[in-house]
């Protein structure tokens, strides 16, 4: 559970602000959301719930979690205790061990327009459940293996990014730009760790 918890949640959050550091323009748009959202409550201290409900700021974390969910390979060794026939008329016979590629579905052009390309947008125009509710993007799995921390892992990785953002401007290191590899350990990793000026803004 404590392992399962903590490099999900940190490694989502380096890959937002990764995209945040590559994409100015959306940065900027999630500042000024956030900006007028601390400005409405009267505080700089955004609350889980109130952070739950800024829609660009979902949308980013939405859009991250598409492109670099930190479990790409779903059921890790799951079994198939009898044959499964799958609405494209394929069959997995009984006994065999089955994984979900859920990185291949959302990098794929057939599902999703632009897969590479990063676009919170789409997640403004579309409301898509991340939770396990549309397995075009099912980042924590979906059905009775699902993720008990989906909740956890998403408000978390919300509240860490709306700090980083209202508080500071991030920007890209001349001498080390942001290089977007993946490497697939425990989970899946920026195979150079950011690196990134943290400018306070004012
Ligand atoms: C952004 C954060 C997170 C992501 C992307 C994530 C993703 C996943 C994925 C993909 C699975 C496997 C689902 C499957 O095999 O079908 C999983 C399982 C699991 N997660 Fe998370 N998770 C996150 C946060 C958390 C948190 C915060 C906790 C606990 C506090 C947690 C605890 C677990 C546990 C215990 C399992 C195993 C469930 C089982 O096998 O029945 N996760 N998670």
């Amino acid at each position: 559970m404590i392992f399962r918890g903590t490099d999900t949640t940190a490694l989502l959050t380096e890959w937002v602000m990764a995209e945040l550091v590559l994409n100015p323009e959306a940065q900027r748009r999630l500042q000024t959301e956030l900006d007028s959202a601390a400005a409405t409550i009267g505080t700089c201290a955004l609350a889980d719930s109130y952070v739950a409900r800024l829609p660009y700021l979902q949308a980013v974390v939405k859009e991250t979690l598409r492109l670099h969910p930190p479990g790409p390979l779903l059921s890790w060794a799951r079994l198939s205790t009898s044959d499964v026939h799958l609405s494209n008329g394929m069959v997995v016979p009984a006994h065999t061990t089955a994984m979900v590629n859920m990185w291949a579905i959302t990098h794929d052009p057939t599902v999703w327009s632009d897969p590479l390309v990063f676009k919170p947008d789409r997640f403004l125009e579309a409301d898509v459940d991340v939770r396990g509710g549309d397995l075009r993007l099912a980042p924590f799995g979906a059905g009775r293996r699902v993720c008990p921390g989906k909740n956890l892992g998403l408000v978390t990785v919300a509240r860490w990014v709306a700090e980083l953002a209202y508080r500071f401007e991030w920007v890209a290191e001349p001498e080390h730009p942001v290089d977007l590899s993946e490497v697939l350990k425990l989970s899946c990793e920026m195979k150079h760790p950011l690196r990134a000026k943290a400018v306070p803004r004012n």
